[in-house]
């Protein structure tokens, strides 16, 4: 932080770099597996940032945390059983329970302070961790997949970038273990970067999802003014025996400030810069 701004530098986006007012430090530590920051914004909120790295806002985290639990639950005919890997901010638990067919949601996130950091600085994402439907689990995700083979309904990995903690996470034995512990006709949606930034990486984990055997692998995206260039994406998959994740059949029982059926069905038409490399070789 300087001058009274911080700056997303990173290696994963060369000569760029998202720049927010600070107003206040709120805090500030070393965890056991990333350097944790949380700032007050002027015009964003509050700022969660892991290893230098813009995870949330307050202001925009909307966007993110609705389209990457909604495209795969309002997809799904019967959503009951959710795990969530990561988002130990609570985003994405927050949105699962927006459906009265859910009956459990379990969050496994590797670190203890970011859900610990998140009920401090971040109540409207956290507060629903202590919902009674909810189980925080603290670990590997890897582990937690391996011993529970044909759980759950949908899986969302609400991952940090592929640098540091989460770099496995995009790897193809991660989706194997995914894929296997999915129920019949289980979808799962995965942080997939950006269009902008990270196309061949987005072309390889499309391609190992596909390998494994996922009867549906998509990517779909949405716009969101902290992340870099402005968008992020997300990776999607079905398991045989359901219908694909482009429609949605049953939508949230809350209210929604981002998602909505028409948002769901447009967030998959990709830019033909895009659409041109991604579907290269699809139809082998
Ligand atoms: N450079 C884009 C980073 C996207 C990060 C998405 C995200 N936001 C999170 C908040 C808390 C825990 C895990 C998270 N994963």
């Amino acid at each position: 932080i300087q001058d009274g701004w911080f700056r997303e530098i990173s290696s994963q986006w060369p000569g760029q770099a998202m720049t927010l007012k600070v107003n206040k430090i709120l805090h500030v530590e070393k965890s056991l597996y990333q350097d944790v920051l949380v700032f007050e914004s002027e015009t964003y909120g509050n700022v969660l940032v892991l290893d230098g790295v813009i995870q949330c806002t307050e202001r925009d985290e909307f966007s993110y945390q609705e389209m990457i639990t909604h495209i795969p639950m309002a997809s799904h005919p019967n959503p009951e059983k959710v795990l969530v890997i990561g988002g130990g901010d609570g985003g994405v638990v927050r949105e699962a329970l927006k459906y009265d067919s859910v009956k459990e949601v379990v969050l496994c996130d590797i670190d203890e302070a970011v859900p610990r950091v998140s009920k401090l600085y971040l109540p409207h994402m956290a507060e629903l961790l202590a919902d009674p439907r909810v189980t925080v689990h603290i670990g590997d995700g890897f582990a937690f997949l391996q011993s529970h083979e044909g759980t759950y309904d949908v899986i969302v990995t609400d991952s940090s970038d592929p640098v540091g903690p989460a770099a496995s996470l995009f790897q193809k034995p991660y989706y194997q273990l995914l894929h296997d512990a999915l129920r019949s006709g289980g979808h799962i949606a995965a942080q997939g970067e950006c269009l902008w930034l990270h196309l061949p990486l987005i072309k390889e984990v499309r391609a190992n999802a596909q390998e494994i055997g996922f009867a549906h692998v998509e990517y779909a995206f949405t716009t969101i003014p902290t992340y870099p260039s402005g968008q992020i994406g997300f990776l999607l998959a079905g398991k045989t025996g359901g219908q694909g994740l482009r429609e949605p059949i049953k939508g949230p029982n809350s209210p929604t400030r981002y998602w909505n059926p028409d948002v769901h069905r447009a967030s998959f038409v990709v830019p033909e810069f895009a659409r041109a490399l991604l579907e290269e070789g699809k139809d082998v």
